[in-house]
């Protein structure tokens, strides 16, 4: 399986997150991608190729031209204002607010953002960018005849609204790339998250579409992030009711579990028979992850590899969560070494 990563994602290298009242080191840092495509590399899965450059078109098959423009200029502005620090939203549009873009960069900050971790810095825009052009390259790879390729994004993306970001995401890669697929002529397209928390963005921006099969198994967003979308009563709207579903667990929960929730992902995938699969692919299920609470074990990744395998799909895997930098690596590579059978 050829992987697709850009050096650019090191610009992304903030130095806070909002965390507990106080600014933590980033869990989401470069030494995550760095840690996987050096297991990528010693496994070897297969060719590392840098990303082709696709523009902004496709971005903006997903994002808002307002949204994109915001993201573009939002460092330059912040500093334009003399703040001090790493730009952070700090005022939304609460109930009974009006919801109009402001002018200024602190408004436009919390207009285009749902959450207050995800600082911005200098090297933001264009390693998330870079991160698009790597799912659109590997999509590229797919639709070319490819079996399955592996976009190591970073920046992740499947928080990543039409013109929202938040939970370390900006533009949302497997959108983008499932858009891509679209744009090309493939009808039925179906994305599979199964990074520990809701893919909220991914299911907002294609909740009225039914072209798009939009799937998550997740934590409940009544225990975590992010806490205002993800549960199983959002089954789709208008166009595209029944074409979302969210399958949701609680704490500890093992892969024996987990994998029920699996089984019925594929099976509805497998109903749907999409001409291409993503699979938004994050780790954060990891028994050791600091931020989330199932409990999958390294070896349970090459279990997970096999069953999407097992779909027999054109398969685009792009990179999300997952935190234990010292598993991140193993824990990736588990499920496309299982993909190929290789486990
Ligand atoms: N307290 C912020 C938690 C952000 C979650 C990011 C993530 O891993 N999403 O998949
Ligand atoms: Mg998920
Ligand atoms: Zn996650």
């Amino acid at each position: 399986m050829k992987t697709v990563f850009s050096p650019l994602h090191s610009l992304r290298s903030v130095k806070t997150e909002l965390d507990g009242g106080i600014l933590i080191e980033p869990h989401e840092k470069p030494s995550r991608a760095e840690t996987i495509l050096a297991r990528v590399k010693s496994q070897t899965l297969g060719e590392v190729i840098e990303p082709e450059e696709f523009g902004l078109a496709p971005v903006k098959r997903v994002h808002t031209p307002d949204y994109v423009a915001f993201l573009e200029h939002c460092w330059a502005d912040w500093v334009a204002e003399g703040k001090p620090g790493e730009a952070i939203p700090a005022v939304w549009c609460g109930r009974g607010m009006r919801p109009r873009m402001p002018k200024d960069i602190d408004g436009r900050l919390g207009y285009f953002s749902f959450a207050a971790e995800t600082s911005i810095s200098a090297g933001t825009w264009e390693a998330a960018c870079a991160s698009a052009n790597v799912a659109l390259t590997a999509q590229k790879l797919v639709a070319n005849g490819e079996r399955a390729a592996f976009a190591l994004c970073r920046p992740p993306g499947h928080h990543a609204h039409a013109d929202l970001f938040g939970g370390y995401c900006f533009f949302n890669n497997a959108a983008i790339a499932a858009q891509a697929f679209r744009d090309q002529g493939y009808e039925r397209v179906a994305i599979l998250d199964v990074d520990f928390h809701h893919g909220n963005g991914t299911q907002a921006i294609f909740y009225d579409r039914s072209d798009v099969l939009t799937i998550s198994l997740h934590g409940d967003p009544d225990l975590v992030f992010p806490h205002f979308l993800g549960f199983e009563d959002e089954t789709g709207e208008a166009e595209g009711e029944g074409y979302n579903l969210n399958i949701i667990y609680p704490p500890g929960t093992p892969y024996s579990e987990w994998s029920k929730g699996l089984e019925t992902a594929c099976k509805r995938i497998a109903d749907f028979q999409p001409g291409a699969l993503i699979i938004a692919l994050g780790v954060d299920t990891f028994e050791e992850d600091p931020i989330s609470f199932f409990k999958l074990k390294s070896k349970d990744y090459f279990s997970l590899g096999q069953r999407i395998e097992h779909l027999r799909l054109p398969t685009v895997f792009t990179m999300e969560g997952g935190y234990d930098v010292d598993a991140i690596g193993v824990n990736v590579v588990n499920v496309m070494q299982g993909f190929e059978g290789r486990a």
